[in-house]
């Protein structure tokens, strides 16, 4: 049975993310291998963000693998997670307005997305590149409507999927 005093933390490029423990006491048994062969086994932590997948995490089982091969060890994989993360540019939530095909018929969908020239400047205080935009004027009113979402925060989720 796996016990606590079994695990050994391994240095992770993003404590907090995603963990890696080796097993010294824990040894896996087969046919081939009767005297038992040393495993590495590497987990999402579904506690934080729930367990989902950003650029880091990519990263980090990719030298857990490398690892694996260099010592010729099984790599069990224990696999709790929501996928791709689906990063959400935190400082601009609050402050974006819709722009609506029909207004006060929200099912009808978006023409886009923009920030009122307030909140374009309270945005860029936060940090010039969270968003892209584009002046427009609508009615006698300056909008910028928002071409791009990139974030402030490095490793947001999209960039570990491949462009297609
Ligand atoms: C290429 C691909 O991998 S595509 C797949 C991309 N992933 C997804 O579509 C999964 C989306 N998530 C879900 O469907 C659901 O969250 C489930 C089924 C995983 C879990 O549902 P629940 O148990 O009801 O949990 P809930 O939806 O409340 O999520 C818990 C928290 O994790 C967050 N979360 C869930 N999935 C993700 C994700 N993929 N990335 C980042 N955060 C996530 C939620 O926003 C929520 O955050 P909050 O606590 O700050 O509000």
């Amino acid at each position: 049975m796996l016990q606590a005093e079994h695990l050994r933390l391994l240095p992770s490029p993003s404590l907090g993310t995603t963990y890696v423990y080796d097993f010294p006491g824990l040894t896996l048994r087969s046919p081939e291998y009767p005297l038992g062969r040393r495993v590495v086994v590497v987990a999402n932590d579904i506690t934080y963000k729930i367990g989902s997948f950003g650029p880091v995490e990519d990263q980090f089982f990719c030298l857990i693998t490398q690892y694996a091969w260099k010592f010729g060890l099984p790599r069990i994989y224990l696999s709790a997670n929501s996928g791709a993360r689906i990063g959400l540019a935190e400082e601009a939530l609050p402050l974006f307005s819709v722009a609506w095909n029909v207004d006060e018929r929200p099912e009808k969908g978006i023409k886009y997305l923009y920030l009122s020239r307030e909140n374009f400047l309270e945005l860029k205080e936060k940090g010039g590149n969270s968003v892209r935009t584009v002046e427009i004027e609508v009615d006698g009113e300056r909008r910028y409507k928002i071409t791009d979402i990139i974030g402030l925060q490095d490793g947001l989720g999209v960039e570990s999927l491949p462009r297609l």
